[in-house]
């Protein structure tokens, strides 16, 4: 019998409604026209590429399947992609009622109970969620994320033609990962004023998905998705676990990324170790990974200063300091801190910011600033000053500056550690005591006569005690 491609479409409706379940036909078969049928061969008509490669992922078999049971021989499937510009009427079938109905599709800018449209012509506009106060000028640059923030600044010069696409900037919590997609939102924003920027959190997305699939919009969610120019994703690590959120989320970055959009993503873990479908960590690694480590000690402190003078709060260098040189692993606790003690100054009436208050605030922080000075942590401290290895003041070298630094050391350990004349001497390569009892005096008399020696010492006696906790 003869059957045009409506009534071909319908029979492959009734069937593709038995096998799978009334959400996903709802979702990804009713949308769907028939637009001709020659020669066994229909084409189909879908909203958008998205939509398409869906379909192909996951209901190949089931239109296959459906479309040979209507024909009754062997048939190939075409499609055409169509986005819904405008507000249609179009007949199609019911699953549950078997005829046809009227069928209202929506335009992207009516989409309902999605959370990011605002109601407009034409493209919608997309608010970007960015926090302007974190941007790449106020974002201290070091050793520990120069990459990410390089890479950060590259992708927010050229986003649409960038190489790194996507970005992965992973580290540890509180290291500035938020502060750079934030950055680079603010950057393209103001550069690029026509380029749609998102921020949002893995787990925001997530939600958004879960309403979508609840008002059965998943498809306007993601067809408005794809009018993002930069998407920010901020802790992908959240879609561990999360399988449909995998699955949305992979069609998203494909469609995304073949349209040259950039994608900056952050988490918590390297992406190697994040426990995610596969062919969704091999896309992530695509573009470039950039770590943020911890902070040196004057980077904490660059950072902390400069939030600081941020706030207009006035913060001497050795209160910095103090604080610095006891947290090492997050700078919002560095920044909770500097927050607490300019309140509590507010309370008591207290004009400076000093090293009392700094250490009152951080007992909450910190639960042991008082730490022990170990012999190690001197030789480490002076060979660092002096710019040698630890091994070098062990050593048996008689140059100059090596004897200077171990005489510095061995004096430092008798004043702030426990340890006997006897042991000083094992300490350092085996001495023995009066080569040490030498080495005290030598710099007991230098210290009144030598300003090198003056120096080294008030500057690595005031480092011991901010490590003791003791100023
Ligand atoms: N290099 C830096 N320069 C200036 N501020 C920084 C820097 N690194 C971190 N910060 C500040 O530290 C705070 C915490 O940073 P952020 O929220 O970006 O951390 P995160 O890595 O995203 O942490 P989490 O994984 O816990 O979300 C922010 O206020 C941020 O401005």
């Amino acid at each position: 019998m003869n059957q045009d491609h409506d009534m071909l479409w319908n029979k492959c409706l009734l069937t593709i409604g038995e096998t799978v379940s009334g959400q996903a036909f709802d979702t990804w078969f009713a949308p769907i026209r028939p637009v001709s049928l020659v020669d066994n061969e229909l084409t189909i008509q879908v909203p958008h590429r998205l939509f398409y490669e869906w379909l192909e992922e996951h209901y190949v078999e089931v239109l296959k399947n459906s479309l040979n049971a209507a024909l009754g021989t062997p048939g190939r499937l075409q499609y055409r992609i169509n986005p819904v510009k405008t507000k249609v009427r179009t007949p199609s079938l019911s699953r549950r009622q078997g005829q046809l109905t009227e069928q209202v599709q929506l335009t992207q800018a009516k989409m309902p109970g999605n959370p990011f449209v605002i109601a407009g012509v034409g493209r919608p506009r997309i608010p970007s969620n960015l926090d302007d106060k974190y941007t790449f000028t106020n974002f201290v640059e070091g050793d520990c994320n120069s990459l990410a923030r390089n890479a950060a600044k590259a992708v927010a010069d050229n986003p649409t033609q960038t190489a790194f696409n996507p970005l992965v900037i992973h580290g540890c919590s509180g290291l500035g990962k938020t502060h750079l997609l934030h950055a680079i939102g603010n950057y393209v924003n103001e550069k690029y004023p026509d380029k749609a920027v998102l921020f949002v959190g893995a787990d925001t997305f997530t939600q958004h998905l879960v309403d979508s699939i609840a008002t059965n919009s998943t498809n306007e969610l993601l067809s408005w998705y794809q009018n993002v120019d930069i998407l920010l994703v901020d802790d992908i690590q959240q879609l561990v676990n999360r399988k449909k959120t995998q699955d949305i989320f992979f069609n998203l970055f494909n469609v995304l990324r073949q349209n040259n959009k950039a994608i900056i993503m952050t988490c918590d873990r390297p992406i190697i170790e994040l426990d995610i479908e596969e062919r969704l960590r091999s896309r992530f690694q695509w573009g470039l990974s950039a770590d943020l480590s911890e902070p040196a000690l004057e980077t904490r402190m660059a950072i902390l200063t400069c939030k600081a003078m941020n706030n207009n709060v006035e913060l001497p260098t050795e209160v910095a300091e103090f604080i610095c040189f006891h947290i090492q692993h997050n700078i919002r606790q560095l920044e909770g801190i500097l927050n607490t003690m300019v309140m509590k100054r507010g309370i008591t009436g207290q004009e400076k910011l000093d090293i009392p208050l700094a250490k009152d605030v951080m007992r909450s922080f910190v639960s042991d600033i008082h730490r022990e000075v170990t012999p190690e942590i001197i030789q480490k401290a002076v060979a660092e000053h002096f710019d040698l290895d630890v091994e070098k003041i062990k050593s048996t070298t008689r140059r100059r500056q090596v004897v200077l630094a171990r005489q510095i050391s061995m004096f430092l350990v008798k004043q702030h550690t426990n340890n006997s004349l006897k042991n000083i001497g094992k300490l350092f390569g085996g001495r023995d005591h009066s080569t040490v009892i030498y080495s005290l005096k030598t710099v007991e008399d230098l210290m009144d006569t030598n300003d090198e020696v003056k120096r080294a010492l008030a500057e690595l006696d005031r480092k011991i005690r901010i490590g003791k906790g003791e100023w």
